[in-house]
């Protein structure tokens, strides 16, 4: 007799639009010289927060009644004026924002919370100075950072990719705005995806930027002009629901993220198919289907797409042989020591791991009750919580950190997992 089995559980994941395409967007509409309509932006407190910036630099964003669209009227160069930027926790805004004020004239100081301020933008203050401009910085290379700014000409610059790509996407984007062109070569770069989208963004927005050579750019002075764009969903806050579905043997699929997407994030999905979930790439969706059962024993280098290895380092005790993570170095700043931080945790609840400085390697094994610490890191708290929905014994000390890119991540796992608890209101973003 032949049994017919039961096709596993599907469902449609809601998730909300890519920060770093939001932030992009933003800036590019800030600087162009009229009305431009984003539709779909993530609102969440890293694109409030650059969206508030950009208002003190003094675009013009209004949202549509039922906030699913922003229209920013922008100032067709760089700021004028003077003022405090507050940056909160957003990496983009410390690394994109200084160098679109250094196109302007006045006196900017950004600052951000004691997490962000311990991320490094001396490199980026550097490429600046060497452009002409006038910026300083606290004295250990970081916020705040003060621009006085009096326009800025192009020229060759070399800029330190080691550590983050944010200071070349930043300085990228600055680049119409310039008095002349800007030849830019970036050495060793890290998270290279982030550096296309910002080109393919800029040249939507009606940049003429060009790669000469590997990680040589050069940028025309030619400003930006007003575009319209809708924001896809964010590929990284996708991977905790793919993460899901592989985990317990279901279903997703993300409708909007599809192959073609500008995020290099999207390619998680190709780390899950070695640990045996089924991936369907269409133009426009793409669906994980899980077995529930993990399949270990690789290893894999995640530097392009290091926003996501916690997602993949945190289910790892599911699987049945070692995972080993590398070249992901420059994850240990970002808003938190993201190695340490999966390492002591999973270390907590009983997991054996091995760390080094720019890899992890994950054991299997069950895991122990453990109250997860955060440390504040959004990408922390959704990626236990993935592992959560089999482990059930895990709580976060910090549920409402995921407020920094998706706010309404709990309740969505649990509208699609109900095995995930409900943080209490008070605990919430
Ligand atoms: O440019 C961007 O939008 C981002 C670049 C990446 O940072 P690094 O370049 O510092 O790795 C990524 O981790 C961050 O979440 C967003
Ligand atoms: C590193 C991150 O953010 P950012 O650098 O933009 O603050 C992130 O969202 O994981």
């Amino acid at each position: 007799m032949i049994t017919a089995m039961a096709p596993p559980r599907a469902f449609d994941a809601r998730i909300p639009g890519s920060k770093s395409l939001t932030n992009r967007a933003l800036l590019l509409a800030a600087a162009a010289g009229a009305t431009s309509v984003l539709t779909a932006p993530l609102v969440s407190e890293d694109t409030l927060v650059f969206r508030d910036a950009l208002t003190r630099l003094g675009a013009r964003v209004e949202s549509s009644e039922d906030g699913g669209a922003w229209r920013i009227t922008g100032l067709g160069r760089g700021p004028v004026g003077a003022g405090r930027i507050w940056c909160a926790d957003a990496g983009t805004a410390a690394r994109f924002l200084p160098p679109l004020a250094a196109t302007g004239h006045g006196d900017f100081v950004f600052e951000g919370s004691t997490q962000l301020t311990a991320r490094p933008v001396a490199p980026l203050a550097d490429a600046l100075r060497r452009l002409g401009a006038e910026v300083a910085t606290a004295p250990g290379g970081t916020l705040p950072l003060r621009v006085a700014a009096r326009g800025l000409d192009g020229g060759r610059l070399d800029v330190d990719g080691r550590l983050s790509s944010q200071f070349l996407s930043g300085l990228l984007m600055a680049g119409p705005l310039l008095g002349s062109p800007l030849l830019v070569r970036a050495r060793g770069l890290v998270s290279r995806p982030y550096v296309d989208m910002t080109l393919a963004l800029m040249r939507h927005f009606g940049a003429e930027v060009a790669e000469d050579a590997p990680g040589e750019f050069t940028v025309r002075p030619t400003g930006y002009r007003a575009a319209d764009l809708r924001i896809e969903p964010d590929a990284s806050t996708a991977s905790y629901f793919f993460a899901a579905a592989a985990v317990t043997g279901c279903s997703v699929t993300v409708d909007g993220l599809g192959r073609e997407s500008l995020q290099g994030d999207v390619r998680f999905v190709d780390v899950l198919e070695r640990t045996g979930a089924r991936v369907l790439r269409g133009r426009r969706a793409t669906t994980v289907t899980g077995t529930g059962v993990l399949r270990g024993g690789f290893a894999v280098d995640m530097g392009e797409i290091s926003d996501t290895f916690m997602t993949l380092a945190a289910i790892a005790p599911l699987a049945d042989a070692p995972i080993t993570v590398r070249g992901i170095g420059h994850a240990r700043l970002k808003e938190s020591d993201r190695i340490e931080a999966v390492a002591r945790n999973l270390r907590a609840s009983g997991v054996r791991v091995e760390t080094g400085p720019d890899r992890i390697t994950v054991h299997p094994g069950s895991t122990s009750p453990a109250r997860i610490a955060c440390h504040r890191d959004h990408r922390i708290a959704m990626a236990f919580s993935v592992l959560n929905l089999r482990t059930g014994n895990l709580t976060l000390d910090d549920p409402g950190c995921v407020a920094k890119t998706f706010p309404g991540f709990h309740e969505e796992l649990h509208r699609l997992f109900p095995q995930h608890p409900l943080p209490p209101p008070t605990a919430r973003a």
